[in-house]
């Protein structure tokens, strides 16, 4: 299906530092102590996601440590979700000087720390507030964990995943395969609509999501759903809705924030997938947001591959219709100017 599949160059991936088969337990971390297997960390696990995403993960069985930190709240959260009787360690680490702590050691640390929105915002509207939090959060994981997987969940993405990858360059330990922005709700949104619009059995459908993570930047592949058979007007209302899914969310909460219940779904499976492919599980193929040669703009969501190192391949995104080259076409402005927003705020602060 894929027209254009470009494999990330072979300059961009950085050399394995860390064998990691599965069941190894004396693979060591970066900073020369020994690493706990399969050590996740929640940045902002005491909030609206982070709480239910952290019991989901905990409920996975397929973390031996679990780290939660936040400014706020984690002795709680991780006494709570301890006392979940699956495997795994939890451990709650609470402000800046436990941070580097609740870091140390982590294979993937999964970030959705920050405000969200509320009714009558866009997810811009965050930056002011997120892009400083953002940026003091990578800095503390350039020092205490650089070799880890960095999953953002914080919006808005398409600024705030340039942000840490700016960071982590200006300290000289940024892997473009490591750092991922999650559009994993947009899939979610994107396969749940698409059944229903259907009739299908949305564990079937499969879904590809492009772009990025804000309104339009959201481009759904409809033309490319298997067994699917969508009116133009189809096409047009999925599109619309899939790409304003979270508008949709923060009217229903009407000031209560935006989505977190989905998100903490999406956000778990994700970072099991990454998980998954760092333990050498083969054929994982998600959409995600990373550095990419796709497009002209430098951060891009498309399906890629996720392996012993993070991304090991970036998929292109195949025959588009004339109505999604259109939105891309639109959209890839947008995510120029939003990505340069992030590198111009760490820059200038
Ligand atoms: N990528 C996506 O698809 C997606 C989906 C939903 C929400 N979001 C975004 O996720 C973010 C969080 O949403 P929420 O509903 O969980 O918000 P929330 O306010 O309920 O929780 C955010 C948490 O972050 C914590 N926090 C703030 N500063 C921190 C710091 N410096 N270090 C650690 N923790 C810190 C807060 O104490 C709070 O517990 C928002 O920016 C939201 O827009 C993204
Ligand atoms: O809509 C939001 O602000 C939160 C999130 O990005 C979402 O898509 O639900």
């Amino acid at each position: 299906m894929s027209v254009v599949t470009r494999t990330r160059p072979l300059a961009k991936m950085a050399a394995p530092m860390v064998s990691r088969a599965v069941g190894i337990s004396s693979v060591r971390a970066f900073s020369g102590t020994p690493r706990v297997q399969n050590k996740v960390t929640v940045v902002g696990a005491a909030g609206g996601i982070g709480q239910p995403m952290s019991l989901l993960m905990k409920l996975s069985g397929k973390i031996d440590h679990l780290s939660l930190f936040d400014i706020v709240n984690t002795p709680g959260v991780a006494a709570d979700i301890g006392h979940c009787n699956s495997k795994g360690k939890v451990m709650g680490y609470k402000g800046a000087e436990e941070m580097a702590a609740s870091l140390d050691g982590s294979d993937v640390v999964v970030i959705p720390a920050g405000v969200p929105r509320k009714p009558g915002m866009t997810r811009d509207d965050l930056f002011n507030t997120n892009a400083s939090i953002v940026k003091g959060i990578a800095e503390q994981c350039a020092k205490s964990c650089p070799k880890a997987c960095f999953l953002i969940i914080s919006n808005p993405v398409n600024s705030t995943v340039p942000i840490f990858a700016e960071v982590l360059k200006a300290s000289g330990v940024y892997d473009p395969a490591k750092l991922m922005g999650v559009t994993t709700l947009d899939v979610a949104r994107a396969k749940t609509f698409v059944a229903e619009n259907q009739g299908m059995d949305v564990d079937k459908v499969e879904v590809d999501v492009i772009g990025g993570h804000a309104g339009t930047t959201i481009m759904p592949l409809l033309s490319q759903v298997k067994g699917a058979n969508f009116t133009e007007e189809d096409i047009k209302t999925l599109t619309h809705r899939i790409q304003f899914g979270g508008d949709e969310v923060v009217k229903a909460k009407d000031g209560a924030g935006s989505a977190t219940l989905s998100m903490a779904h999406a956000g778990a499976y994700f970072a099991e997938k990454v998980l998954d492919g760092l333990n050498g599980v083969k054929g994982i193929k998600e959409c995600t947001f990373v550095e990419s040669p796709l497009t002209s703009a430098p951060f891009f969501a498309s399906p890629c591959t996720l392996g012993t190192e993070g991304v090991s391949e970036i998929h292109g995104y195949g025959q588009l219709s004339p109505f999604e080259q259109a939105l891309v076409d639109e959209n890839v402005p947008a995510l120029v100017k939003m990505s340069q927003k992030g590198i111009d705020f760490v820059k200038n602060n």
